[in-house]
């Protein structure tokens, strides 16, 4: 689809609810610019950069990063796309992210992906990350053509230091109490969109259509 003005969208869920998985579908039948902040937050910590060895802690340990600095951090690689339409996964993660995303940007859509999170535990502890690409994998779901290595470039994958099961627990935590109030936030905005189910291939067909009819209204 060929979209005649800018679009900005957010994809929310739970940890493991399926973001990477379903925003790398919709970058490939949209072509809106995928940003997201663990993605970022990731490459940061890999490059050892200051942010990156400050916040590497709070990352390990299933907490989020303080507000003031995701938001600059967020708000800083938007600016460098002004002019892109773009979907933006994992960010905001609380209202008051919200708010400072909210005083650059009007939010066309916001999807919701509901995925029990009885479901998401066992998925993340089988998760396996190409960390310069942010492209997962899965042992059950989706896994790499050769185990271990990523399909396009052949480098190794990694299983991430905060998919281990005891940091996941707290990040669903973190995410009920954080995060869900958020969901309000952009319902009482009438623009969340949610789809609830178990697995990403029974969920996708809904969002592609959804998405369908949204962008063609935007245009
Ligand atoms: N079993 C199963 N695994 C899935 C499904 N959808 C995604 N996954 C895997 O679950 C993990 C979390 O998905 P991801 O897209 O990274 O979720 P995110 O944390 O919300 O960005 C990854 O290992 C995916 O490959 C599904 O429908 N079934
Ligand atoms: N918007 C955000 N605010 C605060 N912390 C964040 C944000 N985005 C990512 N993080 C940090 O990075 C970690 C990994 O994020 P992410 O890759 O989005 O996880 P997942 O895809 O499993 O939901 C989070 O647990 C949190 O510590």
């Amino acid at each position: 689809m060929v979209l005649q003005r800018v679009v900005r969208a957010v994809i929310m869920g739970p940890p493991g609810s399926g973001k990477g998985t379903v925003s790398a579908r919709v970058i490939k039948s949209f072509g809106l610019k995928h940003l997201s902040s663990g993605d970022i937050l990731r490459a940061n910590i890999n490059a050892k950069t200051e942010l990156g060895l400050l916040m590497k802690s709070c990352i390990d340990q299933g907490q989020l990063v303080p507000d003031d600095v995701m938001s600059r951090l967020i708000l800083n690689e938007l600016r460098t796309i002004e002019r892109r339409s773009w979907l933006l996964d994992g960010f905001p993660r609380t209202v008051s992210q919200a708010e400072a995303l909210d005083d650059a940007y009007t939010v066309d859509t916001v999807i919701n992906l509901n995925v029990p999170f009885q479901t998401i535990r066992e998925r993340l502890t089988s998760r396996w990350t190409h960390l310069p690409s942010g492209r997962v994998y899965n042992t059950d779901f989706n896994p790499p053509k050769v185990a271990g290595l990523d399909d396009e470039t052949g480098e190794p994958l990694i299983q991430r230091d905060d998919d281990k099961p005891e940091t996941v627990i707290r990040r669903l935590k973190s995410y009920e109490t954080q995060t869900e109030p958020v969901l309000e936030y952009y319902r009482s905005k009438g623009v969340l969109e949610s789809f609830t189910g178990t697995e990403t291939n029974k969920i996708w067909p809904h969002v592609e259509a959804f998405l369908h009819r949204k962008l063609s209204s935007i245009n």
